[in-house]
């Protein structure tokens, strides 16, 4: 399985480039890293590999096709805000198991507690919200993970366990990860590569 973003070129409104000749591979299983200064497109790009949006320029390919338009998105994304990730209208229980019937070894392993299965997401921290992303995200259907400041509003033993069991949930089923975060350390120990988007965007900035 291989993850390409080729030749990436992205504007927002009447033509405000941010991403310009981007190209990056994420290879199954490997864990890539991506920094940049803020406002450089990390996120940008992570969404359109994920194929919530469509590049203005260039292709993102999935072994060599398009992305599926329809059914389960093998490219799943995780952000930074769990509450603008999950229908408010819906029982924890069924943002759970809108990809299909979650890894109960991956409900356990993140803390998920049965009692929080018939809440409402408003009736849940942050921290918890993240953990049912994150065990929605991960099914054997999914390829691929990007996951954009996955961790940040979390304390540290927290981040740690959810990141032990991406990683190991990554390592079994062959997944390939693209880790976006301004933390150097996490970036550092979690990561086989790290691309800088400032290096590879062919976007002239001013220096201003
Ligand atoms: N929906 C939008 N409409 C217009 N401009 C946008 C939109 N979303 C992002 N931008 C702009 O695109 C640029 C890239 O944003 P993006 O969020 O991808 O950067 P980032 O590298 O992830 O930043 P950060 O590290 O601060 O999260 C920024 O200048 C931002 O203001």
């Amino acid at each position: 399985m291989l993850l390409e973003a080729n030749n990436i070129g992205y504007y927002y409104g009447t033509r405000q480039w941010v991403l310009s000749g981007v190209t990056i591979q994420i290879a199954a299983g490997e864990v890539v890293g991506l920094v940049g200064p803020s406002g450089y497109g990390k996120t940008t790009l992570g969404r359109i590999l994920a194929g919530y949006e469509t590049p203005c320029e260039g292709q993102v390919l999935l072994n060599g096709l398009s992305l599926p338009k329809v059914g389960y998105n093998p490219v799943q994304l995780v952000f930074q805000h769990p509450e603008k990730a999950v229908n408010p209208r819906w029982r924890m229980k069924e943002t759970l198991n809108e990809g299909g019937e979650p890894d109960a070894d991956i409900v356990k392993a993140l803390g998920i507690q049965q009692s929080w299965l018939n809440r409402w997401p408003n009736e849940l921290s942050g921290g918890e919200l993240q953990r049912f992303c994150v065990a929605r995200a991960l099914t054997t259907k999914t390829h691929f993970l990007v996951a954009d400041e996955m961790t940040t509003m979390l304390d540290a033993i927290t981040q740690a366990q959810l990141w032990r069991v991406v990683l190991d949930f990554a390592k079994h089923n062959d997944i390939g990860i693209l880790v976006i975060s301004h933390e150097e350390r996490l970036i550092s120990r979690l990561c086989h590569k790290v691309i800088d988007l400032a290096a590879i965007n062919k976007l002239q900035r001013s220096s201003a």
